[in-house]
């Protein structure tokens, strides 16, 4: 295995990704960021620097467990400080399974602001994939608003509160178009547009016939979920989030926020056609065009518009495909199975709140505030007062009505912290529930930092003990993110066997930032020794410049 060099320089710059100009965060003066590929087992070594001008940093490498080198998960507050500006980071980490995985940005909204980049881990040398394919494509997903995330951040914390309301654009590999559809010769009365600037130019896939790709597909939306479909051509799911699944064929697929799949795709369609590959919102109205990509089959020219119009994503509020699809996800045959029990259950139930008039999300009533020091040093040190004692709840009221608003909408914030045992098991139930507004409820991703956990069960409205008889332990699928779907529940299982203090949190932006997490703590009294660069603020920062390290 092999160390792989890096050396980054993070700041805002000039781009148009749906053909007008806008700022936003690039690396190296790219959007977005640098692909970085490398093997099983190989070594990434990032060297970041900070050239944004008045604003800390981080990069989350979101899928990489970072064991033994938990400093490394590039969350402020909870692994690290934000690196300042002009000041250099070390991030250094391990990738030991071959997937598809991606970096963003985990200060503030700066995801949101086209802070990320696609990470592919391929197989080991000697080893191979439980498929084969001819070639393959990276296209990662994400939404993008013409409104900074400066104005966005303020919205959303003011009184009142400012929703940022849907996308204006979807992005394929950074790329989209703003108000003009390339299907425009299909749509009567709509605009054609300029979309040959580099920037904002359709991707295309070129493909040769009888031939099968693998299309890896990765979404770092800020809020959108959506559902990505190819003119003509069905697919075969074969990976999600760095994992091995049971394989399936599929029409469309759905993909939340923190998501990533592989599929394949054979090109047994008539050549002489392009197609279209389109991209559309599910799970909240719609006001954001499908994005689109051409499917080029050689030696057609990637100019010549595909006969058929553009696959059309299913209603948004169609769940009932979205389960089918997330239910049919299944552990490839010989994959690593759950131990049979948990040591521990944590019910987490999801809920918008009000805190002093300020619209939050709460879990268990809790809305997370993240501490100035860094959670994995305050602990690792044990620092008193860093953030708030006590540990938070392992449930919710059973008179609680998931189906309707609060009946009580004030909810507190706090920084505390679910204390896991080390080395045990614990089975987390995401409860989803009605929002503030009557008869809403929505989806959200679910991200665990540190970990892959599996999806031992689905279901609908409150989640009860005899649901636990129901769980899969036979082939549950090992993911990073899960979705929690209207007035539903999830439940995961996982083995807290990473030292580390992990990130758990809905994936839409925004949501974060109204609180939407929670923190684990596991076995921190094993981690080794954290650099001091990645403490050096708030108390760790005093501490060490006191020269009290313990
Ligand atoms: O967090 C959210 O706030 C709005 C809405 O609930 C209040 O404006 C919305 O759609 C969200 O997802």
């Amino acid at each position: 295995s092999k160390t792989r060099h890096f050396k980054w320089e993070v700041g805002y710059i000039y781009a148009s990704p749906d053909c007008n100009e806008k700022i936003l965060i690039g690396i190296n003066g790219q959007f977005p960021g640098p692909t970085i590929r490398a093997k099983a087992g190989d070594t990434i070594h990032v060297e970041l620097k900070n050239t944004l001008h008045t604003e800390g940093v981080v990069i989350h490498w979101h899928g990489i467990r970072q064991f033994g080198t938990p400093w490394a998960d590039g969350t402020a507050s909870i692994s690290q400080c934000a690196i300042d500006p002009e000041e250099t980071f070390v991030y250094r980490f391990r990738v030991e399974k071959a997937g598809t995985y991606f970096y963003h940005g985990h200060y503030g909204m700066q995801r949101a602001a086209g802070l990320y980049g696609s990470l592919i881990v391929d197989a080991a040398d000697g080893e191979a994939e439980p498929f084969r394919y001819d070639g393959e494509f990276n296209l990662l997903l994400s939404d993008w608003y013409h409104q900074s995330i400066y104005d966005q951040t303020v919205g959303l914390s003011s009184k009142p509160f400012r929703w940022i309301g849907e996308p204006q654009t979807l992005l394929i590999n950074g790329r989209g178009q703003y108000n003009c559809s390339l299907a425009a010769h299909l749509i009567e009365g709509s605009n054609t547009c300029e979309t040959t600037s580099k920037d904002c130019a359709p991707v295309v896939l070129r493909v040769l016939p009888n031939k099968t790709y693998r299309l890896r597909i990765a979404s770092t939306t800020s809020l959108s979920s959506l559902n990505l479909a190819i003119g003509n051509h069905k697919m075969v799911v074969v990976e999600a989030d760095g994992n091995h699944v049971e394989p399936f064929m599929v029409d469309d697929i759905d993909i939340y926020s923190g998501e990533s799949y592989s599929v394949l795709l054979t090109t047994d369609q008539n050549p002489s056609s392009n197609y279209w590959l389109s991209i559309g919102v599910r799970g909240r109205k719609p006001k954001t065009s499908p994005a689109l990509a051409i499917v080029n089959y050689s030696p057609n020219s990637p100019s010549k518009l595909p006969e058929s119009s553009p696959p059309i994503a299913p209603e948004w509020n169609d769940y009932n495909h979205s389960k089918s699809f997330s239910y049919r996800i299944l552990a490839r045959r010989g994959a690593p199975k759950p131990p049979q029990s948990a040591d521990r259950r944590i019910v987490l139930l999801n809920t918008q709140n009000k805190i002093d008039g300020y619209t939050k999300w709460s879990i268990n009533n809790i809305s997370l505030a993240l501490p100035p020091t860094p959670y994995l040093g305050s602990m690792r040190y044990r620092l008193k007062n860093a953030f708030d004692a006590g540990t938070p709840p392992e449930n919710f009221p059973s008179s609680y009505d998931v189906m309707r608003p609060p009946t009580n909408p004030n909810s507190t914030q706090s920084s505390n912290a679910y204390v896991i045992r080390f080395n045990s098991t614990v089975d987390v139930i995401l409860q989803n529930a009605n929002a503030l507004a009557v008869n809403v409820s929505e989806i959200h991703p679910w991200h665990l930092h540190g970990h892959d956990f599996w999806v031992v069960g689905y279901g609908d409205g409150r989640f009860d003990e005899k649901d636990v008889a129901r769980f899969n332990l036979k082939n549950p699928p090992l993911r990073n993110t899960v979705v929690i779907f209207p007035y539903g529940w999830t439940a995961i299982r996982f083995v807290a066997d990473n030292p580390g203090v992990w990130a758990f949190h809905c994936h839409i932006e925004p949501h974060l930032h109204m609180g939407m997490g929670v923190i684990f703590a596991e076995g921190v009294e094993h981690v080794g020794k954290i650099p001091k660069e990645a403490l050096v603020c708030g108390m760790t920062g005093k501490m060490l410049m006191h020269n009290h390290l313990p």
